[in-house]
């Protein structure tokens, strides 16, 4: 409740013909039904609002035909026609509401006013505390795929999303593309960035990972940084992105928001919310191969990656299919792992705590790093002094995981690594060692129930800054020949004993899975950066202890 000496404007307005007081504050503005009576009255609506003004959408001036809209008997309105009153008098606000597991929606009151001069007081101060909110965007650019997923981007951007843009205000250019890479192609060499303020992505995560693709290497190259250097800190992206989801696993923006909802998601981008999030980046040599943000997966997940993609035209079901086939074909790869361990940092991948909204883990670790890269830059030493020693670990293993963030997704509600943080420099490196196939199935439907994944002796979890691999017979990737299509001969081998398993003969490469984009090389170096990008999001809302089970969608 705010302190009356803060408050800006207290009038008695009626909503739905009962009378309320309704007062506007810095932070909130809320309204509450006059009533005659003390006694609580079980089936009365609720006769006390509030909304954070953070949470306003937007508020317009009702035309006169409008105000019976809200559903009231029309009586206010034949009164006003009848004593000629042909005026604006009536406002009304769109705000956030919160519905179940994470859903947000745009509800609305309209609120009368005595006299117009009123309406026009009312409207005029909540616009201007609106305009005072430097974060929220008013220009944006939007990259629309008309192919992920179930192929809707173009419908769900159209009928859920531009909508309520326009409604707030939010000024967007759109481009449909138009073949694959090219948001991130534009995003590298022609957007005008500092016309916009953020960036919107309507696909899953493969379009997502174009959009950081562009963004950070237009953010290096601007900045005098060169990106294919695994030594360089990067410079942070300064524009946030959003993302509306219309792909077929969606990872980042269920990690990041809690649902899959193109509404959730637009209004998340509306009220200006600002996620950061570590990026890992992918070197082979000295060559730059990819940026990863959730899963980097060697074996298990590089292998439906793989067969998935030859199935794209079944859409998300793809994966089952995939997932299923490579369960059963049960290949285990052999290599080395090394990593050096985030140690001094809150934090680690077995604990019971999650990452959520304003994650006090995130925020320390944060600022611990940022603080000694400021040292290690006066000192001139390498960062990876702070977290001692590499560890070597080799072997044969049915899955290498990455999880940089936790992974949950609508298959997995907890994630591949449930306790990882999205923004506390740190990625969560997990070994699943060759077992039988019953332990490994064992391991896998763990992912989708309360129980600990890791809590089984061929699996094996660490917190890491930095790892490398290389499987084993490795020659360099870049001596293996290449036949006339430009497929190398490891390649066609693990193709053919792929295609042939009665031979027997298992492959002896994988491929890694990185954002669900398969990569060309096998032995990679790879780099967590702490909070390089950042999202319209809020992180994981924890449930609200009480919730207003009279409103509409809590039902
Ligand atoms: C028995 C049920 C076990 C269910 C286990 C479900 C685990 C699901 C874990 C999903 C983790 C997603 C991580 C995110 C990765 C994204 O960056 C990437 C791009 O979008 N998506 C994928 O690579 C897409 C990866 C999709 C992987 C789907 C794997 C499905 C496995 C099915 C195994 C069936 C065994 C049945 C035995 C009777
Ligand atoms: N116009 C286009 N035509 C063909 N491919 C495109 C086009 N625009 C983008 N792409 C590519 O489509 C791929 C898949 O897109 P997207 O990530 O949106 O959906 P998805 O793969 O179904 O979902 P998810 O990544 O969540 O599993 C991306 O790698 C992207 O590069
Ligand atoms: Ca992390």
């Amino acid at each position: 409740m705010e302190r009356p000496g803060r408050l800006l404007l207290v009038s008695e307005l009626r909503v739905r013909n009962a009378a309320y007081d309704v007062s506007l504050g810095r932070s909130m503005l809320t309204w509450k039904r006059r009533t005659s009576s003390p006694v609580y009255h079980p089936f009365r609506p609720s006769v006390y609002h509030s909304v954070s003004l953070s949470e306003i959408v937007s508020v317009r001036e009702e035309e006169e035909e409008n105000i019976g809209g809200q559903r009231d008997d029309g009586s206010w309105k034949k009164i006003r026609e009848r004593e000629g009153k042909y005026c604006r008098q009536a406002f009304t606000v769109l705000y956030v509401e919160r519905c179940r597991q994470h859903r947000w929606r745009c509800a609305e009151v309209t609120f009368t006013c005595p006299e117009e001069t009123l309406c026009q007081r009312w409207v005029s101060s909540i616009r201007e505390q609106l305009a005072a909110a430097t974060f929220r965007p008013k220009h944006l650019l939007v990259y629309i795929n008309p192919y992920g997923g179930k192929r809707q981007g173009r419908r769900i951007y159209e009928q859920k999303v531009a909508p309520l843009f326009a409604e707030a205000g939010v000024a967007t250019d759109v481009i449909v593309t138009e073949h694959a890479n090219h948001a991130r192609d534009h995003l590298r060499t022609e957007a005008e960035l500092k016309k916009y303020d953020g960036v919107v992505c309507v696909g899953g995560d493969g379009m997502f990972s174009e959009i950081i693709h562009g963004l950070i290497w237009r953010t290096q190259v601007d900045g005098g940084v060169d990106p294919n250097c695994p030594e360089e800190s990067l410079l942070p992206c300064s524009l946030r992105i959003g993302i509306i989801p219309a792909g077929s696993t969606d990872c980042i923006c269920f990690a990041t928001v809690g649902t899959n909802d193109p509404v959730t998601s637009a209004l998340h981008i509306i009220v200006g919310d600002s996620q950061p999030m570590d990026v890992c980046s992918v070197h082979h040599n000295n060559l730059f191969l990819r940026y990863s943000v959730s899963l980097l997966g060697y074996g298990f997940y590089g292998d439906v990656l793989t067969d998935s993609e030859r199935k794209r035209w079944m859409g998300p079901a793809r994966y089952d299919l995939s997932g299923l086939k490579m369960f059963l074909t049960h290949h285990y790869y052999e290599g080395t792992v090394s990593f050096l361990p985030a140690r001094g940092i809150m934090g680690t991948p077995r604990d019971a705590s999650r990452c959520r909204s304003g994650c006090v883990v995130c925020q320390h670790n944060g600022r611990l790093l940022s603080e000694r890269s400021e040292k290690y830059e006066l000192e001139e030493t390498s960062e990876g002094d702070s977290d001692g020693e590499w560890r070597t670990i080799r072997g044969k293993f049915l899955a290498i995981n990455a999880a940089s963030m936790s992974c949950a997704c609508p298959r997995s509600p907890k994630g591949l690594s449930p306790a990882a943080h999205l923004a506390d420099g740190t990625t969560d490196l997990i070994l699943v060692r060759k077992c039988s196939r019953f332990n490994f199935l064992r391991h896998l439907l763990r992912h989708t129930s309360k129980d600990d994944q890791f809590d089984l002796a061929f699996v094996e979890v660490h917190r890491v800054r930095r790892f490398r691999f290389a499987p084993r017979h490795c020659q360099s990737d870049s001596d293996l020949e290449l036949d006339f299509l430009g497929n190398s001969k490891r390649q066609i081998f693990s193709q053919i004993c792929r295609d042939h398993p009665a031979c027997g003969c298992a492959p002896a490469y994988s491929s890694w899975n990185c954002d669900g984009e398969i990569l060309t090389h096998t032995a990679i170096d790879v780099r967590a950066h702490c909070q390089l990008i950042k999202l319209f999001a809020r992180g994981i809302e924890e449930p609200a202890v009480f919730e207003d089970l009279t409103s509409p969608c809590a039902i």
